[in-house]
């Protein structure tokens, strides 16, 4: 667990991008996607807003994926087996980089063909309590004609990563612009936020 950990940080201060291919076991990420699969056949997925509470809005010209929020109050297994994992990456990110992360949100995303994401960046303007992004993906069999890939801006460095499963991506919420491209295929992932407050 320690060397995913490790790995996400080292290429995180390297590059401003952390990546690490195996911070989720396959088997949890194939969970994980079962949830995402039975949630979306349910009807459970929303429109995925933009801005937070004090000022959301809907906006599919800016992004068109559909959403829902991991939450303890769920008792979902692999939920919770999600959170030990992220809590244990937080306390090892505060004893190893004193980043004083107090809490964190996740949500599961779905990106249908056609759907998208502007480019934009991921901390609030009224609000600066998310302090890094992390994104999973969960998709098996991805190729490179399916698109949808993370682009991340960065002067003389812009980064496209392709979202196959394994891969976590680690990043500062208020420093990198970042789009998800248009995606010709489903595309699954888990985004979330370390705040602190
Ligand atoms: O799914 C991704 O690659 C990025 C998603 C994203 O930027 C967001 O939800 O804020
Ligand atoms: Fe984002």
């Amino acid at each position: 667990m320690e060397n995913s950990f490790e790995a996400l940080i080292t290429t995180y201060i390297e590059n401003k991008v952390g990546i690490s291919e195996n911070f989720l076991s396959n088997d949890l990420a194939n969970n994980l996607k079962q949830n995402l699969y039975t949630l979306n056949q349910n009807s459970q997925l929303s429109a995925a807003g933009i801005g937070n509470s004090e000022k959301l809005s809907y906006d599919g010209a800016i992004r068109s994926d559909s959403i829902y929020w991991l939450d303890k109050k769920n008792n979902n297994a692999f939920e919770n087996e999600f959170f030990v994992q992220i809590e244990a990456f937080i306390l090892y990110l505060n004893k190893s980089c004193y980043a004083g992360i107090t809490g964190y949100e996740f949500h599961y995303s779905l990106y249908e063909a056609g759907d998208f994401y502007l480019k934009h960046l991921d901390q609030f303007k009224n609000n600066p309590s998310r302090k890094y992004s992390m994104i999973t993906y969960l998709n098996s069999d991805w190729q490179e004609s399916d698109g949808g890939e993370l682009l991340i801006h960065q002067l003389n460095n812009n980064q496209k990563i392709s979202p196959v499963q394994g891969k976590t991506i680690f990043f500062k919420s208020d420093e990198l612009v970042h789009e998800v491209l248009v995606t010709q295929n489903t595309r699954m992932s888990i985004t979330g936020w370390l705040k602190s407050d």
